[in-house]
């Protein structure tokens, strides 16, 4: 496999951008109207990865607030939508080296793509404030598709709109693990993300610390 015949697939939450700052104001938004004082950042960092509502009913979980009816979720949902696309990027940033690599795969004429578990509303939001929009060829979000990761039909996807012939994954979460073997599609996973990983797990993906890593990494998978 050559450069030309790939499309690197990137997670967004937790692998290309740092968005935990802003995911966690909107929740601890919510939690206050709730009466719960806010989550510690680094408590959301280990919540995000499942889209909005995953995140909010695992907030709610930390203080035994479970059973939350339909109605009242949504609702829910739909404070905390408002207040995170108000605040997508106030501290959202892309994580360290990700522009410069994305320059050196696009140099190597990788085709790249974005697979996330953000709504399109917000994933196209976000990607559009920090400047990364207008870098990748295609963008699959939660509801682009009848499914979403970890189902493999987002990531193959990816493969079929760019015309490639194989696609990589670059993610952070078990979510994007799983979605890449159930297309059998190599995985690489950020360290610095938001994923955990028991040690079984670890081993079914290839691992890498900062983003220069990554164009060397996947030369190697071309050989
Ligand atoms: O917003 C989320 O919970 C997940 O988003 P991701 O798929 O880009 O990590
Ligand atoms: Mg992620």
């Amino acid at each position: 496999m050559a450069f030309q015949d790939m499309v690197v697939i990137f997670d967004l939450d937790g692998t290309l951008v740092d968005s935990a700052p802003d995911l966690a104001g909107a929740m601890n938004h919510v939690l206050a109207l709730e009466g719960h004082p806010p989550l510690p950042l680094e408590k959301v960092r280990s919540l995000v990865g499942n889209g909005a509502r995953a995140l909010l009913e695992r907030g709610f979980a930390e203080y035994d607030h479970t059973d939350i009816a339909t109605e009242e979720m949504e609702r829910h949902i739909g404070t905390f939508i408002d207040w995170y696309v108000d605040h997508i990027a106030d501290d959202s940033r892309p994580f360290p080296g990700c522009e410069e690599m994305l320059d050196a795969l696009a140099a190597h004429g990788a085709a790249l793509a974005v697979c996330t578990n953000k709504t399109e509303r917000l994933g196209f939001a976000l990607l559009e404030a920090i400047g990364l929009k207008d870098r990748f060829e295609t963008i699959i979000c939660r509801d682009t598709l009848a499914t979403y990761k970890p189902a493999p039909e987002p990531l193959l996807e990816c493969v079929t709109r760019t015309g490639r012939q194989s696609g990589v994954m670059i993610g952070d979460t078990m979510t994007d693990l799983s979605a890449a073997l159930a297309a059998d599609m190599p995985c690489l996973i950020a360290s610095f993300g938001y994923g955990s990983f028991t040690g079984e797990q670890k081993k079914k993906a290839g691992w890498f610390d900062a983003f220069d890593a990554l164009p060397g990494l996947l030369s190697k998978m071309c050989d």
